[in-house]
This record gives C-alpha cells, structure tokens and sequence, in this order.
C-alpha cells in the first residue's frame, strides 16, 4: 500500500484520478498518519470490550468527502450489523458529566455520576493525582446545577474545548483527555470550511463576497446558525474566562482565540452529531450524541435505502444510556470498494452546505424560495390580507417534483382576483386546470425571471477571485441545481 499526504498537496483532480488508477490501494487511507491515528481510535474503542465492527468495512479517504466507510471484503445484507459502539464511548450531555463528575466529586446526579466519594476505586481517586492533574481545578467552577442548566451543545462543546484544547496547555502536555483518540481524528477547520456561518463568525474574515451572493433563504439560514453559535458561546465564555484567571497566561489562550477554537468545535458537534434520546434532558435539540467511527459515515441522498441507527438500551453500563449500533438497510452491498452511506435527511444543497459544509452535484431534495417573486406580484391589500389571514402568506417553494399548493394558491388569486373561487380551491373543490391560462403565465414570468437572476448570480460567483474555490465550487453548484429545477419546470409550463 502506498501512502502520500495527497491531500495536503492539494493536486489537480485529473492528476489524483491518474494516481489512483496507476496505484489503485492509495484510495484506502491517503495518508499514514491518518491511518496511525484510526488504529488508535480502533484500538480505544476495541478496549470497550463492547465495541463491534464488521470486518468486511474499512475506512478510506478521498478528497471530495473526506473519511467514509465502505465494504472491503465479502458482503452485507439487510439488518448486518455493521457497528456498534457502547456508550462509554460516546460523547454526549451524560457522560461528559460523568467525566467531568471524576473531578468534583461535589457533582452527584443519580443515574449518570455513580461514583461517590465513598465508591471512587483508587485508581479514579488518586490524591496525588488529584493535585497535579489540572482539570481538578479546571472542573472546581462546576456544580449540578450549572451543568444541568447546559444545553447539549454548550456543555460539549466547553467541555471538548477543555479537553481537547486546553488540558495540554495546562498540564504542559502530562495529562490525557480519555477522549484523545476521537479528538485525534476530528475535521480539522480546512476541512468545514465551506460552512457559511463560519464565513460571518472567523477572524480573520473569509469568503466576504460570497456571503452577497449567497441565495437568499440560505443566507437567512447562516444567520439563524451564527445566532445559535454565539448564544452558545456567550453562555460558556463566562466560564473560559475564570479558567483564564486559574492558570497562568502561558497556558490560556485568549478569548478572540478560544472563540475560533469554539467555532471548529460547534461545527464538528454539528456534523457528526446523531440523535438519541437523552432522560436527563427535556428538549428535542439536546437529544444527540457523538458517536466515534460511526460519524465517518457520509450522506448519500436516497433515504430508507442505506443503513439504518439502532440504539440498544439493554446494553448500558453504570453511566451509559445505551450501544449505538448501524445496520445495513435495504442496499446490500456486494461490490468491494463500495461506499457505506448513511442518510442524514431529506436535505437540500442549501440545508447542507449551512449544517455540514458540502453539496450534492446532484440531490432530488433541493429546493428553490420563491417567495420574493410571488410577493411581488400580489399588488392588491386585499389579496394580501386574504392570504395573510389563511396562513398562505410567503414560504412559496418550488422543488423537481412541485409548485408548492402555497405558490399555486396566490397565483391563482393574482390570476382570477376571486376570492370567492381561491377558497374553493384552497379546500380541494376545484382543480387548479380552472385558473389557467393566467396563472400558467404568471408562473412562466416568475420562472423566467428567477432563472435571469440566477445566471446573474453565477456570472458574478465566477468573477471572484478573493475567495476560497471549494466554497466558491460550492455556491455555484446549488445555483446549478436551482437551474435543474427551473429548466425542467419551464419545459412544462
Ligand atoms: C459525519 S461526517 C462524515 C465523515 C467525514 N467525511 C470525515 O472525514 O470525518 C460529515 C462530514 O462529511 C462530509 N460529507 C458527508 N457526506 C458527504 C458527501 N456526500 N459529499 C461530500 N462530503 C460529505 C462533510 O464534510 C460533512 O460535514
């Protein structure tokens, strides 16, 4: 087997496709150090004693997607187990907290930090330890409380800040997170950089032009993502702040620092979180959990076809809530080399470039807001009302498959000005067959005119020259796709 920092060098994609068929085994893990680093997370896991992986997947590497699994030998049928890793060694709101608990033995919350004072083996308990090992001191600043009034993402996101970061700096490297070997093999920033709401956050500023070009609903969604970001973060610097002021400067970053390290660390959070239910919380959005070597599944489009999560809570251990377990779905895999998806959700390239950092060349799920252009055509108050007031008003879509009922709803009114008529059809009473022509030529206006302003935005997308080309690739494909749709309908209209 060959191994070669190829991606490092960043080499013309004609050149790695020439590579690859020249020495076919350099697919497999592009570089050494890598597959020095998956051995160790391999070996952490296998210690579990409850970790399973089937031997017919391996991980590989490729520039487009980076870490994926795929079959490396003999085949998968539905429901084969694939993995399966026990709880101990996932990262969420528990068992940080038992992690954090081995440190403050003042935080005992029943069901998840077992280990009282009383019940400490030496071996977690150890005084002379407990002076030198920094995160004593580092975790004194929490009780229960404060913990449990965390939301999901802020306790993982400090705590892996604390962990993965900041305990080398404090323990001039003595001390090791029990984490090390996942950390070893999370994204590094290059490798998320295509999310848009880092584009807003980092420091120093990133891709400024191609937040103006983004489309509209897409940058309003980077928006919402960097409100969450820096909610989050204004709930947890309070708490770098205090740790700046327990250790000496040399091992404390500044804040302007520590808030880029957050931003990796959210998005890392953000892509590979997988969701579970989680009894010490209550919201929907803090039910998830890291999930070591199942997060190198990547997204594949079709849903109900790849594998499938099952969450076994028969195999829990004193702080665990359950194995996270993967099967092969309906796809059963017999060709070597083939990819192992998972899908993530039905998700549009817009959705996916703002919560993961890519997109699809092609995804059946993509999506186009129209909702500027209907607007603009309901010229009469009334007209307006009457859609307000039915709850018609806006979120016009338009997808392959449909012109969203809304779109259809307000054009037929802009088209028949009947009120009366638009309600009928609203309840189903009437086809939409009864407001053509007119609205078919609204819509062909409307279509038309979205599709100028698309050509619009991927002529200026082009002209950039101050902006990172994968981003860049990657704005001009979700506008392609939009093409997709447009073209397709207006071959209809
Ligand atoms: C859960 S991780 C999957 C493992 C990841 N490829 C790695 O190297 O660790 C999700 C990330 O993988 C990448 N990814 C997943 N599916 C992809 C796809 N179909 N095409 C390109 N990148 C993909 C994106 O960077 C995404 O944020």
């Amino acid at each position: 087997m060959i191994f070669l920092h190829l991606g490092r060098l960043n080499l013309p994609r004609t050149v790695l496709k020439k590579l690859f068929q020249m020495f076919p085994d350099m697919r497999c893990v592009k570089c050494s150090h890598m597959k020095e680093k998956l051995n160790s997370l391999l070996q952490w896991l296998e210690a579990s004693n409850n970790f399973y992986l089937n031997e017919s997947v391996e991980i590989f590497e490729t520039n487009e997607s980076g870490r994926g699994a795929h079959l490396c030998s003999g085949r998968l049928k539905t429901n084969d187990l694939i993995t399966s890793v026990p709880s101990s060694h996932q990262l969420n709101f528990h068992t940080v907290i038992y992690h954090i608990a081995k440190f403050n033995t003042n935080i005992v919350i029943q069901g998840v930090t077992p280990l009282t004072s009383d019940s400490r083996t030496n071996e977690d308990f150890d005084p002379l330890v407990e002076n030198v090992d920094p995160r004593y001191k580092a975790y004194s600043v929490f009780d229960a409380k404060l913990l449990l009034s965390m939301s999901s993402f802020q306790l993982l996101s400090l705590y892996i800040l604390a962990e993965w970061k900041l305990l080398p700096l404090w323990g001039n490297g003595n001390f090791h997170s029990f984490w090390e070997p996942f950390f070893d093999v999370l994204p590094t920033r290059a490798d998320l950089r295509s999310i848009p709401a880092r584009w807003l956050n980092e420091y120093p500023p990133v891709n400024v032009s191609l937040i103006n070009l983004l489309p509209q609903s897409c940058y309003e969604n980077s928006l919402r993502i960097s409100k969450l970001l820096n909610d989050d973060w204004r709930c947890i610097s309070p708490i770098l702040e205090q740790w700046k002021e327990m250790f000496n400067e040399s091992s404390s970053p500044s804040l302007a620092d520590l808030y880029q390290e957050f931003i990796q660390i959210y998005f890392i959070i953000n892509s590979r979180c997988l969701y579970m239910e989680l009894p010490l919380k209550t919201n929907p959005e803090d039910n998830l959990t890291m999930v070591p070597f199942v997060d190198f599944l990547n997204h594949a489009p079709l849903t109900e076809t790849y594998c499938y999560p099952r969450i076994d809570r028969m195999k829990r251990n004193t702080y665990g809530i359950g194995s996270f377990s993967i099967r092969c779905g309906p796809h059963e895999y017999v060709q070597k080399g083939e990819e192992i998806f998972l899908n993530y959700g039905a998700h549009s390239n817009d959705f996916l470039i703002n919560e993961y950092g890519f997109v699809l060349d092609e995804n059946r799920w993509n999506c186009i807001d129209i909702s500027t252009e209907v607007k603009s055509m309901i010229q009469i108050p009334a007209h307006k009302r009457f859609l307000m007031e039915n709850d018609y008003w806006g979120d016009y879509t338009i997808t392959h498959e449909e012109i969203s009922f809304r779109v259809l709803v307000a054009l037929a009114l802009c088209s028949s000005n009947d009120i009366r008529k638009v309600e009928k059809f609203m309840m189903g009473f009437l086809p939409d067959d009864v407001f053509k022509p007119h609205l078919d030529n609204l819509l062909r206006i409307i279509l038309e005119n979205v599709t100028a302003k698309t050509k619009e935005k991927i002529e200026s997308i082009l002209e950039l020259n101050d902006v990172d080309a994968f981003c860049q690739q990657n704005v001009l494909k979700i506008y392609k796709g939009y093409l997709c749709i447009l073209s397709h309908h207006l071959g209809q209209a």
